[in-house]
C-alpha cells in the first residue's frame, strides 16, 4: 500500500471531517441549476476550452433539485457539481470548519484569506475548494517539512522531550530501527529513569532493531545515564545517540532542571550536543499541542516537531496550526504503532490526506 493511501486511510476521521463538511458548504450554498453551468473561471483553468456537451434531454418527472448533480452530470464529471460563490458567509462556514478541525482562529483566518485572494465571488465547486484548500494547506506546510537532519560528526545526539504519553518512547523506537535498518549505528538512553515500562518498552525496540539500550537503576540520575550512553556511543563510533527523557509536566521546575543537567554532563563530552532536540507530540491533544511546543521550548532548545497518532484522530488540522505558529520543522508523523508507521512529512499528502484529496 503507498503511503499516501495509508495516510489517508488513517487519517480517516480528520478527512472525513473537512471533506464532508465542504460538501455541506457548497451544498448549502448551490443555487445554479446543474445542467447549465456558469463559465466563471476555475480554479486551474483548463489547457483548452471544455468540448460543448449536449445538454441531456429534460426529464419527464418533474425537476431534479438543483443542487444534486444528476446521473449524466455525475458521468460528465464536475461540470455538474453544485456551486457557490465564494464570498464572506462562504468564508465564514469555511473558517468554522477549519477551527472545528483544530486549526485555530489565526490560522483558519490565514488559510481562508490565501483561499480568496483573487478568487473572490468565483463560482466554486466542491471539488474546486477541496483542491484549493488542500493548495494552501500544502503552502503553509511546505517550509516545515524537514527530515531530521543527518551529520557527519558522529555521534549525534538526539535529546528527545514530551510529556509522558505523547510517544517518545515508540517515536525513539521506531527512528533507531530506521535509522540501524539505514546501516546507521545508533544507541538508545532509556533517560525516563522513573518509568519503569518506558525502560521496558525501548529495551523491546532495542532488542527488536539490534541496538543496545543503556538503562540505569529505576529512580537514579537521568544525566549520569546521559553521560555513559555518550561515553559509550563514543567508544563504539555509533551514529547516533538517542536519549529519552522524562515529560512529567505537574512538576515543571523539576523537569527543566533535569533536562538541563542532561545537556550540562553531555557537553562535558561534546559542547556541540545535543545536536536536535525533538519535541514529540500527541495529536490527539489538539490544540493542547501548541501549549506544549511553548512549555516545552522555554525548557528546551526544541530543534523539530514529530507529531504522532495522526492515525485515528479528527485533530489533524492542529499540525497546520503549530506550522503556521512556531515554523518549527516537522520531521516526521507518526500514523500507527509498527516500525513503519513513522513517515517523513512530506506536505502536499498530508494536505491531502487532511481535506479527503485523492492524490493525483
Ligand atoms: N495509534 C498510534 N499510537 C501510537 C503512535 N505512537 C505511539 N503510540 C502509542 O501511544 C502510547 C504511548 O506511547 P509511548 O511511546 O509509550 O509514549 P511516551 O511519550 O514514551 O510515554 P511514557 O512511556 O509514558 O513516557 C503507546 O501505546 C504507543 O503504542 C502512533 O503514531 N499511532
Amino acid at each position: 500500500m503507498s503511503f499516501f493511501k495509508k495516510l489517508k486511510d488513517r487519517m480517516l476521521k480528520s478527512s472525513s471531517k473537512i471533506d464532508a463538511g465542504l460538501d455541506a458548504i457548497i451544498e448549502e450554498g448551490a443555487e445554479a441549476a446543474v445542467e447549465a453551468p456558469e463559465p466563471a473561471p476555475q480554479v486551474e483553468a483548463p489547457p483548452a476550452p471544455a468540448p460543448k456537451v449536449e445538454a441531456p434531454a429534460a426529464p419527464t418527472s418533474g425537476p431534479a433539485p438543483a443542487a444534486k448533480p444528476g446521473l449524466l452530470g455525475r458521468i460528465m464529471g464536475r461540470t455538474a457539481e453544485p456551486r457557490r460563490a465564494l464570498d464572506d458567509e462562504m468564508l465564514e462556514s469555511l473558517e468554522e470548519l477549519l477551527i472545528a478541525a483544530d486549526m485555530g482562529v489565526e490560522t483558519a483566518l490565514r488559510v481562508t484569506a490565501n483561499m480568496a485572494e483573487g478568487r473572490y465571488g468565483r463560482m466554486m465547486s466542491a471539488s474546486d475548494i477541496k483542491d484549493l484548500l488542500a493548495t494552501e494547506i500544502a503552502r503553509v506546510m511546505e517550509p516545515v517539512a524537514r527530515p531530521l537532519p543527518i551529520y557527519r560528526k558522529t555521534p549525534q545526539v538526539v535529546l528527545v522531550v514530551g510529556v509522558n504519553g505523547s510517544g517518545k518512547t515508540t517515536t525513539i523506537g521506531k527512528l533507531a530501527s530506521q535509522f540501524k535498518a539505514a546501516g546507521k549505528s545508533v544507541v538508545i538512553a532509556a533517560g525516563d529513569t522513573f518509568r519503569a515500562a518506558a525502560v521496558e518498552q525501548l529495551q523491546v525496540w532495542g532488542q527488536r532493531a539490534g541496538v543496545p539500550v543503556l538503562t540505569a537503576p529505576e529512580g537514579s540520575d537521568p544525566a549520569a545515564l546521559a553521560f555513559d550512553a555518550m561515553g559509550r556511543a563514543e567508544a563504539e563510533g555509533a551514529d547516533l545517540l538517542l536519549i529519552d527523557t522524562a515529560g512529567r509536566l505537574q512538576n515543571r521546575a523539576d523537569l527543566m532542571e533535569e533536562l538541563a543537567k542532561i545537556v550540562r554532563v553531555i557537553r562535558k563530552k561534546d559542547p556541540d550536543a545535543p545536536h536536535n532536540t525533538l519535541l514529540v507530540l500527541d495529536a490527539t491533544t489538539g490544540q493542547n499541542a501548541l501549549n506544549q511546543v511553548e512549555i516545552f521550548q522555554k525548557m528546551a532548545d526544541v530543534t523539530g516537531l514529530v507529531m504522532t497518532k495522526l492515525d485515528g484522530t479528527a485533530k489533524g488540522g492542529v499540525l497546520v496550526a503549530l506550522a503556521d505558529r512556531f515554523g518549527l520543522p516537522i520531521h516526521a508523523i507518526g500514523v500507527g504503532e509498527q516500525i513503519d508507521d513513522l513517515q517523513p512529512f512530506d506536505p502536499q499528502d498530508f494536505a491531502n490526506a487532511l481535506v479527503g484529496v485523492e492524490n493525483s
